[in-house]
């Protein structure tokens, strides 16, 4: 799985703080990435030990490590509501506005996490800044690739299509689309940019998320920061 900036312990302190929150009876929404990873499997320790959750996996990786852990679990489409969702971010900002996408499942992790009434982020201290600033992911219908790209651009931005790693070609998303990493700089006003990408043709989901996490838990050497 795909790791970043912070440390292990950073991460895992933070999402295991985080997995504590969740009570027996809870339907739990279960992030995609590192650190929500650790609180996957903190959550699988827990079940071991008696706790009585459901699991809602944002991503095939999720799901698949959950099954591994032993959560039992249920489809997003299966569920009404969520009690809590951990979940990573790529960078978040003061206002606990979000980047997410870097694992591309940011469109199931958008539903997962706005339906939950408690979305509690876990990070490592190298996602937190002032100022929104990394490229932002937006999943694209294939055909809408070139047409989006050129909005980006319309909006000052400049996209990229994620490349696979280890094939040739592009990234495909869990769902069958693209993936364009836009640049856009310093994002000043993400509510803004996010109601541009909203409403530009073809675009699935953008990995901006303003509004829906209610708390973050930062995972640091000695302990966990919590804002909210
Ligand atoms: O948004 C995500 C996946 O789409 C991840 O939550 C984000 O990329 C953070 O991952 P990590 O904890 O590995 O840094």
């Amino acid at each position: 799985m795909k790791t970043t900036g912070g440390t292990d312990d950073q991460k895992r302190r933070a999402a295991e703080r985080a997995a504590d929150l969740v009570e027996t009876g809870a339907t739990v929404g279960l992030g995609t990435g590192s650190t929500a990873a650790f609180a996957i499997r903190a959550l699988g320790r827990a079940v071991e030990d008696g706790l009585d959750i459901r699991g809602v996996p944002t991503s095939f990786a999720s799901r698949e490590l959950a099954r591994e852990e032993g959560i039992p679990l249920v489809a997003v489409d299966e569920v009404e509501t969520i009690d809590v969702a951990i979940d990573g971010a790529d960078q978040l900002d003061g206002d606990l506005n979000l980047i997410k996408g870097g694992g591309a499942a940011h469109a199931r992790e958008k539903i997962v996490d706005a339906m939950a009434d408690r979305f509690v982020v876990v990070a490592d201290p190298s996602k937190v800044t002032e100022t929104l600033e990394r490229a932002v992911p937006l999943e694209v219908l294939p055909d809408a690739r070139t047409a989006a790209a050129a909005r980006v651009s319309e909006l000052d931005g400049e996209a990229t299509l994620r490349r696979a790693e280890r094939k040739d070609g592009p990234v495909v998303t869990d769902n069958g689309n693209l993936v364009l990493d836009c640049e856009f700089g310093q994002i000043s006003d993400p509510e803004s940019l996010a109601a541009d990408l909203s409403a530009t043709p073809g675009v699935v989901e953008h990995g901006l998320f303003v509004g829906l996490a209610d708390e973050a838990y930062i995972g640091t050497d000695d302990g966990v920061d919590v804002q909210s």
